[in-house]
């Protein structure tokens, strides 16, 4: 699949997922490049039909762009609720288990999606998987010693690398850490590797995001396709 065409896959799934926001609704806004066909959408219907709604974003991209389109953002504490979180993930597999975090946005999306009544995933189809794993695994670091921290992640045999920007300085989260990708191939045990990453001191939140989703809207060339959880 080329890009157009992921594109392509990536819009269709924002505009459908954009049909789940009602007048009066808080949502939760994510943040990559399919969610950014989503806030178009938003802004589109915000503009041209008059919907009203609240967002909480997952990052300060996302932000701006919602913004742009007189989308009202408040800050996730000045909320009581979130009833729908629509964001973007970059591997799922069949038990709803993910990889997200291409996008350094981890953490906020996390803190939002846990506080959210209800979890929608907007994905091309190439990024549902068998076994997820292949997509390096991000995880968000404290500066302060983040070398030890990758140390023994070598010495786990995690294969990590720091994200590193353009300019040559490591990429920064909107919480100013550092991003780790985790190069593993294969995760056959999710729930243990959790468990390890977020009982690393200096770690501050990892991408795996486990039997967490409702629902995944899933780009497909016949149209978007809905996966339902109903394990959650
Ligand atoms: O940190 C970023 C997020 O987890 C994104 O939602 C994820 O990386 C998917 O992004 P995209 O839609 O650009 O593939």
């Amino acid at each position: 699949m080329d890009k157009t065409q992921q594109d392509a896959l990536k819009k269709a799934a924002g505009i459908e997922a954009a049909k789940l926001i009602e007048n009066g609704m808080i949502a939760g806004l994510g943040t990559g490049s399919t969610v950014r066909f989503l806030v178009d959408e938003l802004g589109r219907r915000v503009q041209e039909e008059g919907l009203t709604f609240t967002g909480v974003t997952t990052s300060r991209r996302t932000q701006e762009q919602a913004e742009g389109y007189g989308i009202k953002i408040v800050d996730i504490d000045d909320v009581d609720h979130i009833d729908v979180t629509i964001d973007g993930a970059d591997e799922v597999d069949q038990n709803f288990n993910s990889i997200k975090g291409g996008g350094a946005a981890l953490l906020w999306e996390k803190i939002v999606a846990t506080n959210s009544n209800k979890i929608v995933w907007i994905v091309d189809e190439s990024k549902v998987v068998d076994t997820i794993g292949k997509f390096p695994l991000p995880v968000e670091v404290i500066p302060f010693g983040a070398g030890h921290v990758i140390k023994r992640f070598e010495d786990r045999g995690y294969q990590p690398t720091l994200r590193m920007a353009e300019d040559g300085k490591p990429v920064r989260t909107d919480e100013n850490n550092y991003v780790v990708d985790l190069h593993l191939e294969l995760i056959d045990h999710p729930q243990d590797l959790a468990e390890d990453l977020i009982n690393t001191v200096g770690v501050v939140e990892h991408g795996l995001f486990l039997n967490m989703v409702d629902t995944v809207i899933v780009g497909d060339p016949h149209g978007p396709r809905v996966m339902t959880n109903s394990n959650k």
